[in-house]
């Protein structure tokens, strides 16, 4: 860390750091880029929201470009705008580069890697410190663009959030209730967690009325506050939650009909997000996982008869890890903690006295037999190249498999 820097700073570069630890990417300056152009984003996004406030204190955010250059100025003070106001990121369009970047740089989802770990670390650094001040120079204006963001697709240089409203001190604090254990907004730093409680609206709710109703459009994102809902698929009650939970991600998530009917089962008071603050704050951070392990998921054969909702609450449940070649993941006798789902790479399986005996790659599994039979390990697996792993804790295997266990359990390679 260099220390001569400001604290803000400092704080920055430890959070990169984390990510770096997180995702040990293998193309360090495009996963560098990719951050720091996220982070930049952020904070567009959280000043653009606060925009109204720092004009009443005179403090011009976003200044017209016209403006900076239309007033003569000397030499020097013109030089001195110019640099403080009009920062030109090296991505914009007219960099020579830039067509490289706009095509090249959804290169490998395998990059946009994020460990929760980082992500809780993050959390808790960032919890520490308080918004920076702003620098003297500050321009909120600059440039943030550079890729095709595969996680945000809308781009934040043509958004403001149309819900924002200052939530007052009472608010405030029966919203911190609300969403104190909720998983969504603990994975938000500071300054994102304020942009989303600010845009919140206050929904009162009776007892027996509809919230949402299976096959409409996605509108909001729903967090309880008060009350107790009950979630309908083809008219079965599938599912029940209180205060604390949420609800109505998946529609705005995948752009897809609402999953479920959701009804009332007590009066209730809900906080509504819209959709575009959902799409643009909480689908890169929050839900992160999902979006990262969708591919995966939906294109691993065993895992076929999941739903959306199951394969969601599942890649919710798997973390991310790398094997170099030669590396045991699994050693044959050993108890069973994880289950393993290959993203890339391969690996071996083998048996004492008997060899090499089975051969796994991209979108096979492994580790089900330990933990399906409660035996010790029934084989050694070995990375033969870079191997990149989900894993899924015993914990999760039992509860979030649903059916896909079944197929495991045929499946099985040690049951003759
Ligand atoms: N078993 C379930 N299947 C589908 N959706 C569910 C289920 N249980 C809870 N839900 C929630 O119900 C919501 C209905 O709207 P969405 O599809 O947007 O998002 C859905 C989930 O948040
Ligand atoms: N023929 C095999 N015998 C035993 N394990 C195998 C075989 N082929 C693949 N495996 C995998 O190797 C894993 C070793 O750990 P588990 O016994 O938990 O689960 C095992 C299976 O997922």
């Amino acid at each position: 860390m260099v220390s001569s820097l400001p604290k803000e700073s400092q704080a920055e570069l430890q959070l990169f750091q984390n990510e770096i630890n997180a995702a040990n990417p293998s193309d360090f300056l495009q996963f560098s880029a990719n951050y720091f152009n996220k982070r930049l984003e952020q904070q567009r996004a959280f000043l653009k929201a606060r925009e109204p406030e720092f004009k009443a204190k005179n403090i011009v955010l976003f200044p017209e470009p016209e403006e900076s250059f239309s007033r003569p100025q000397s030499a020097q003070s013109q030089s001195r705008s110019r640099s403080s106001v009009m920062f030109k990121s090296p991505f914009v369009n007219e960099d020579p580069h830039s067509n490289v970047f706009k095509s090249g740089f959804n290169l490998d989802p395998h990059e946009q890697d994020t460990h929760q770990q980082a992500q809780e670390e993050q959390q808790h650094t960032r919890e520490k410190t308080s918004t920076p001040p702003l620098p003297m120079h500050f321009n909120a204006q600059r440039r943030t663009s550079v890729s095709g963001e595969t996680l945000q697709p809308n781009n934040f240089d043509d958004w403001t959030p149309d819900h924002y409203k200052e939530k007052s001190e009472q608010q405030l604090q029966r919203l911190e209730k609300s969403i104190r254990n909720n998983f969504l907004f603990n994975k938000l730093d500071s300054d994102s967690k304020r942009l989303v409680i600010n845009c919140l609206e206050e929904k009162s709710v009776p007892k027996g009325a509809t919230i949402i109703k299976q096959g409409d459009q996605g509108d909001y994102f729903y967090v309880v506050e008060k009350g107790t809902v009950d979630f309908y698929v083809n008219d079965n009650k599938v599912n029940s939650s209180g205060p604390g939970s949420s609800f109505g991600e998946l529609a705005l998530m995948y752009n897809s009909p609402r999953a479920a009917t959701v009804v009332a089962t007590s009066d209730c008071l809900l906080w509504a997000l819209d959709r575009l603050t959902f799409r643009k704050i909480l689908l890169g951070s929050s839900f992160k996982k999902r979006l990262m392990y969708d591919d995966l998921l939906k294109s691993m054969p065993v895992l076929k008869s999941l739903t959306t909702y199951d394969r969601a609450k599942l890649a919710d449940a798997l973390d991310t890890k790398i094997y170099q070649p030669g590396e045991t993941i699994i050693r044959e006798g050993d108890q069973g903690e994880n289950f393993y789902l290959i993203e890339y790479g391969a690996v071996d399986v083998s048996k004492k006295g008997q060899g090499v005996i089975n051969k796994l790659k991209d979108h096979d599994y492994f580790g089900e037999v330990a933990l399906l039979n409660d035996l010790p390990r029934q084989a050694t697996v070995t990375a033969t190249k870079r191997t990149k792993v989900a894993t899924l804790g015993k914990s999760g295997f039992q509860r979030l498999l649903g059916p896909a266990v079944d197929v495991l359990k045929l499946n099985d390679p040690t049951r003759h």
